[in-house]
């Protein structure tokens, strides 16, 4: 059996380059990530093969809870890391509790199942470990990936003690051979792959330069199983401006082209937002010091960042670099948010509020 080597701990949330495979590789003063970033955008953009046609004698695992149907950001890194870890016999198969709307052949995967009847407002991890251990008998895997994250992260140790398989935790670095993992404050261990993996933020990029089969299959039935010795309360809806801001899923964020602040509040609280803001709005005072997003503020990883009315200086988007959908609003088309945005509304930012507004109370009067 190989002893894991204790080796010199690195902080894992350093910057790190992307090695041409797309996995993440952690190391001091280097500029060829840069530069393995963009070639794996400008392989993203261009048509990709399919990654491999079969046949498939084992298979690649990688479980994950959808939201409203979208896979997580570390879900979208663990079937990344699974597929460009994969040879061509080995199949990457996504398992998601809760339908998943998401193009999963993009992201690597070859078959789908999907536990549609999966109720996210009801505890019951256990059922889900059962699911997983029916649908165990039935592959050959050689790896169940996992992100380690909320429910993920615990569906993936729970999985691992019931089935008995050595699992990895808060994988900060992975290749084809090896794992590093936290091990003490000052050492991490470099182990072989464990049969479970349960992966850190960003440990692949989901710039792939293949493509999987993306095929559809039918998933054991889901069978509700509620834990006898636990009392479920369902779901309790907290109030989003009380969660840290590096926890929201939704920031709605206004800068110095924010005027009118009542306004920008109601919205807020319409949408069911958390506020930021930018640091000239927090220095004038309309805003608190905690709600600052940048690099002297908050790193936040929202789904989805609503910026009004800030121009996206790069200390500001330094804060929002790991936030999925940016949505920009600004007089100027030219600013450097728009360009950081997925989509961008040319508007001054009061009459857009008023606007959204306005459909929020429509949207919520009809249902
Ligand atoms: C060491 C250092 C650290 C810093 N750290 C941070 C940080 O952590 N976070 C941070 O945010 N900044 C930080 N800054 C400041 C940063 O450089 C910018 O000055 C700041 O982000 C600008 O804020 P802003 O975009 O809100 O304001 P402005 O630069 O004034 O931009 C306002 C934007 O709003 C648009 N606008 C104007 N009126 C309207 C309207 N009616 N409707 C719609 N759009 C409108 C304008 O076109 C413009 O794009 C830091 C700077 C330094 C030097």
């Amino acid at each position: 059996m190989n002893t894991p080597a204790a080796v010199r701990r690195v902080d894992p949330r350093r910057p790190a380059i992307l090695t041409p495979q797309g996995l993440r590789r952690i190391v001091l003063g280097s500029t060829e990530g840069e530069r393995g970033a963009a070639r794996l955008q400008a392989a993203h953009d261009a048509p990709k093969a399919v990654r491999s046609q079969g046949p498939f004698k084992h298979a690649h695992v990688v479980v994950t809870h959808t939201e409203r149907g979208a896979l997580g950001d570390g879900a979208r890194q663990a079937l990344a890391a699974a597929a460009i870890l994969a040879d061509a016999a080995t199949e990457v198969v996504l398992l998601a509790l809760g339908p998943c709307k998401d193009d999963t052949a993009a992201l690597g995967a070859d078959r789908v199942l999907c536990a549609t009847d999966f109720d996210a407002s009801h505890y019951q991890p256990e059922a889900a470990v059962t699911w997983l251990r029916t649908l165990q008998t039935q592959m050959s895997v050689q790896h169940w990936f996992f992100a380690d994250h909320s429910a993920d992260g615990e569906l993936g140790r729970r999985f691992a003690a019931a089935s008995g398989l050595p699992a990895s935790c808060g994988v900060a670095e992975i290749n084809a051979r090896e794992t590093r993992t936290p091990a003490s404050p000052t050492h991490d261990r470099v182990q072989p792959h464990t049969a479970v993996l349960l992966l850190g933020k960003g440990t692949a990029s989901t710039h792939l330069p293949f493509v999987g089969l993306g095929l559809a299959a039918q998933a054991p039935a889901w069978v509700n199983a509620p834990h006898a010795q636990v009392e479920d309360l369902g779901v309790q809806v907290g109030d989003p401006q009380s969660l840290a801001l590096e926890e929201a899923d939704f920031i709605a964020a206004a800068g110095n082209g924010v005027q009118n602040v009542p306004l920008f509040h109601e919205l807020a609280r319409s949408l069911g937002a958390a506020v930021g803001a930018s640091r000239v709005a927090v220095d004038d005072g309309r805003f608190t010091r905690a709600q600052q997003v940048g690099a002297t503020g908050k790193t936040v990883s929202a789904s989805t960042y609503l910026a009004l009315g800030i121009s996206g200086a790069v200390q500001h988007l330094q804060g929002i670099k790991d936030c999925r959908h940016v949505i920009a609003v600004n007089t100027d088309a030219s600013a450097p948010m728009t360009k950081r945005a997925d989509l961008t509304l040319v508007e001054d930012s009061a009459a857009l509020m008023q606007a959204l507004l306005q459909l929020v109370r429509q949207g919520k009067e009809q249902a």
